[in-house]
């Protein structure tokens, strides 16, 4: 069956890391059978330049009218001067609450063949396998009231974290469900000692689990504890269920157990549509150097084959061959740090794809 895909690169390395992962794209189209088309969009700044809007109308057309979306990553400093809605990070916002994608997966699994790139000691980490859950429409990144305004002649920034028991039920519901596949382990992460939105959160997350899901371990732990506990031994967590901004923090945290933040990649999913995005953002500090891991938008391919496209066998090559390329001792510079030569990206890219063609 032919499906299409909305291709959006964004800014940053997004144009390189996307690039890589279309070129597993076309392997999987010629010597395997997927059957699959994809047109390119602007998003966040790139959107902004062309348009004016950093998630143009034409975007929205085409990511509308797609199988599924896979995105690079979004902003850099040339944009930072711009307000706040037409900042490129107001682009994968938009997107987001556009299409719904409430459930940002975010799978933390360590390889082996890495053990040496993290700080942390191998037998701390050796076998994690974690996934995050994130919740990703709502929190304190949408909340209302919100704004600067000038108080007693001093300014004073507001944010509100807020959510609504049928927020917190659909997320938790989609941890509980991702659990039973799993481990059947769920920690449910906020700060119920201090915020009433997460002694909310809590006590719907008991309600759902009695209810529904009493056969998963459940537990709660305040987030400033999981973010030591994540580094003190991360085995002890199977699936982890928060809301938008400790996800945020704590999925980046999670990352570093992997050896590099350009392992993990993400699944964004809401009732009707689906976005894969590398959890990374545009690396100003690297970009256009081609020096970025690919990886992390490599296996969010292998995500969206696996949740959107129902191939789970082309899903199973792709991370076969991206376990083959690790096996062979290649490294973009973020993985190198036991005295391994680091390739480039487009390099890293053309090594996954001798590995697929090898398993065609
Ligand atoms: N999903 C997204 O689009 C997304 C996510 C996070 C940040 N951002 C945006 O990206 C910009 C830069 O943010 P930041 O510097 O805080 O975070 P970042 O994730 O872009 O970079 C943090 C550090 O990790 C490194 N890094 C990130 N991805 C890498 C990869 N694939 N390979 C090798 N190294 C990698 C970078 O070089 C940098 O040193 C900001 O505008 C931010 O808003 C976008
Ligand atoms: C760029 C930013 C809006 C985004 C977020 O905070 O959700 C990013 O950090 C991410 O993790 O995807
Ligand atoms: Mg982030």
């Amino acid at each position: 069956m032919a499906v299409s895909i909305a291709v959006l690169p964004g800014d940053g390395i997004g144009p390189e890391i996307v690039r890589e992962a279309v070129k597993v794209l076309e392997v999987l189209n010629k010597r395997f059978d997927l059957d699959a088309t994809w047109k390119e969009a602007g998003i966040g700044g790139a959107g902004f330049d062309a348009s004016g809007d950093p998630y143009p109308k034409a975007t929205r057309e085409l990511v509308h009218a797609s199988d599924a979306v896979l995105l690079g990553a979004v902003g850099g400093p040339q944009w930072e001067a711009l307000d706040k809605p037409l900042r490129p990070e107001a682009g994968l916002l938009g997107i987001r609450a556009d299409l719904g994608l409430f459930a940002n997966y975010r799978p933390t699994k360590v390889h082996s063949q890495l053990l040496d790139a993290s700080t942390l000691k191998p037998d701390v980490i050796d076998g994690v396998d974690i996934l995050v859950v994130r919740e990703l429409v709502s929190g304190i990144y949408f909340g209302q009231p919100r704004g600067i305004e000038t108080v007693d002649g001093e300014r004073r920034g507001y944010n509100t974290m807020a959510y609504r028991e049928s927020e917190v039920r659909r997320i938790a519901r989609k941890a509980f469900e991702a659990a039973r596949l799993r481990s059947n382990k769920v920690c449910s992460v906020e700060k119920a000692n201090v915020l009433e939105v997460s002694e909310l959160w809590r006590s719907v997350v008991i309600e759902l689990h009695q209810a529904e899901f009493s056969d998963v371990e459940l537990s709660h732990m305040y987030v400033d504890n999981a973010a030591m506990q994540l580094i003190r031994n991360p085995k002890q967590f199977d699936v982890i269920v928060t809301g938008n901004l400790f996800g945020d923090i704590l999925s980046d945290e999670a990352s570093m157990l992997t050896g590099s933040i350009g392992m993990l990649p993400s699944a964004s999913i809401g009732e009707q549509f689906a976005m894969y995005e590398p959890i990374h953002g545009s690396a100003p500090d690297i970009a256009g150097k081609d020096m970025a891991n690919p990886l992390a938008t490599i296996l969010s391919v292998a995500m969206m084959l696996r949740f959107s496209l129902n191939r789970i066998d082309l899903a199973e090559k792709v991370e076969q061959a991206v376990e083959h390329t690790l096996d062979a001792g290649i490294r973009t510079t973020d993985l190198a740090y036991a005295g391994e030569q680091a390739v480039s990206c487009s390099a890293m890219g053309d090594a996954v794809c001798s590995a697929l063609e090898a398993l065609a």
